[in-house]
């Protein structure tokens, strides 16, 4: 059997962050009774007239920058021509030839995924090249139901972007990475949510298959409207053994528009495309040209540091891990938090461990994220200060930490509290190891005669006499001392 290669481009569809529609002021709000946010512009009703949403042309040329695309000096908006009914007016108003943007890429950058995604990327640092983002306005959602349709034009004329990958993408596990990464430039921009579950990300899944030894693409098969990430990768670990094995048949496959069904796991026929679709573009005649260099210089000013930047800065700032850095800044919350915990901190690393360990599992626990999180970024740092400070030691530090996440008390009041302070006083811990020597004949003629281990046994005595307390760096020392005299 011969090897096979698998190509995946993607087509993503992302609404964009605005307060209201891209050509009139009917608000954007998910979850609203249907059919209430809508007007004769949006209904596509006669002599109705589009005006531009500036922020959406602002967010999309913003959604360019950070993804290293070029904006030429002008775009427009064309009329996409079809008939059917989630598009009154019979015409989407898109972007054809000239789109907002052109170019730029994805990196893959390691997002710390799980192993059995990281295996099926190809290099660390592979990017999915891009061939456009350009702007339109979403259509109206259907309902089918059993004897009849319904449609909420709520939707219809919410500003979108569709984002098209080149054809770069080569498994299951890379389709995963760079939506990840997609979604995550998305939510650091502002640009959208990019809630999956509120449909407000959406994925065409292009893919075709061919023998490693020809250097022809095979047919493109098309899996339409794909709603979570891991349904992308479950839909194509089904398809392309599905195309292979056609092909190891010696089937030939067709251009065909193919359904994912989530809950039987596999991809069903929806239609084979006969021909490319005739979509009639034309400029649209009641939407001028746009001038983007406005647009440039509002994104440039918007910029916010990118997912990876932020990451190698905090390598290099704070000396965490790779894989820390990369968790810490997967989304904004947790990389406020942590830089906010570590900008007092003498060790940021200890920082990063408790948000990695014990303060994820508590929110876990909890059912919280970490904006609701009850011990505040500046509370963890005057725990994690107290226990390396020699304070307390890392056994009470995790008791304080649980006092701290379930009253909210601050982390110096709980020690005081529950007494916990270790005595460092050298008084006081003299005093207890005299009283462990006096009590410890046999260890003290053992440690006397050479066996050096003998001390712990002491040593053990004097933590027992301070309720564990005593600062037991200082017990050895006073003890070496002491025992040596
Ligand atoms: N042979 C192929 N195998 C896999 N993917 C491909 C192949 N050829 C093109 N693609 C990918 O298909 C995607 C869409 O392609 P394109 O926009 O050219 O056609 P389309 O799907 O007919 O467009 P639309 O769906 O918007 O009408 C791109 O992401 C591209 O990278
Ligand atoms: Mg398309
Ligand atoms: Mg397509």
């Amino acid at each position: 059997m011969p090897d096979y290669i698998a190509t995946i481009g993607l087509e993503v569809h992302v609404q964009l962050k605005t307060r209201t529609k891209m050509f009139c002021s009917c608000a954007v709000e998910y979850g609203a009774e249907p059919n209430t946010n809508v007007c004769p512009v949006c209904l596509g009703l006669p002599g109705a007239l589009p005006v531009m949403n500036d922020e959406a042309l602002r967010l999309t040329a913003l959604a360019g920058l950070m993804l290293g695309c070029e904006t030429p000096v002008t775009c427009k908006f064309d009329r996409k021509n079809y008939f059917y009914p989630d598009m009154p007016k019979n015409y989407q108003i898109s972007q054809y030839d000239l789109p907002l943007c052109l170019g730029g890429a994805v990196p893959l950058h390691d997002l710390a995924y799980p192993k059995d995604v990281q295996k099926n990327i190809a290099t660390k640092d592979k990017k999915i090249r891009l061939t456009r983002i350009h702007l339109e306005e979403d259509v109206a959602k259907s309902f089918h139901m059993e004897s009849s349709t319904g449609i909420d034009y709520n939707r219809a004329g919410t500003p979108l972007v569709e984002i098209v990958s080149e054809p770069d993408i080569a498994s299951a596990e890379e389709a995963f990475a760079y939506l990840t990464v997609l979604q995550q430039v998305m939510i650091y921009g502002g640009i959208s949510d990019a809630d999956m579950e509120k449909g407000q990300l959406r994925c065409d899944v292009n893919v075709s298959v061919r023998p490693s030894t020809s250097d022809k693409w095979g047919t493109k098969i098309e899996l339409k409207n794909l709603n979570s990430i891991s349904g992308v990768r479950r839909a194509l670990l089904f398809e392309i053994p599905r195309q292979i094995e056609a092909l190891e048949r010696g089937e030939v496959l067709q251009q065909e528009t193919r359904r994912w069904d989530d809950v039987r796991g596999e991809t069903t026929l929806m239609r084979i495309k006969e021909s490319a679709h005739d979509y009639r573009y034309f400029p649209d005649p009641d939407l001028l040209p746009v001038k983007t260099a406005h647009l440039i210089e509002d994104a440039v000013s918007r910029k916010p540091e990118l997912p990876w930047e932020k990451r190698a800065r905090y390598v290099s700032e704070y000396a965490v891990t790779e894989y820390d850095a990369a968790v810490l800044s997967n989304d904004l919350p947790t990389s406020r938090y942590f830089e906010t915990a570590a900008k007092g901190a003498k060790k940021p690393k200890s920082i990063a461990n408790w948000i990695l360990n014990d303060l994820q599992s508590a929110l876990a626990g909890a059912s919280k994220s970490i904006a609701e999180c009850p011990v505040a970024p500046e509370a963890l740092d005057e725990l994690v200060n107290l226990i390396d400070d020699g304070k307390i030691n890392s056994r009470q530090g995790k008791e304080v930490f649980a006092e701290m996440f379930t009253s909210g008390k601050g982390a110096a009041v709980i020690v005081k509290e529950k007494g916990m302070e270790q005595v460092s006083d050298t008084g006081a811990i003299e005093a207890l190891c005299d009283q462990a020597i006096a009590n410890s004949a046999k260890a003290v003629a053992e440690y006397k005669a050479g066996k050096l281990a003998a001390i712990n046994a002491i040593k053990g005595q004097v933590m027992k006499l301070s309720k564990g307390q005593a600062n037991p760096a200082l017990v050895g020392e006073i003890l070496e001392k002491k025992l040596a005299s």
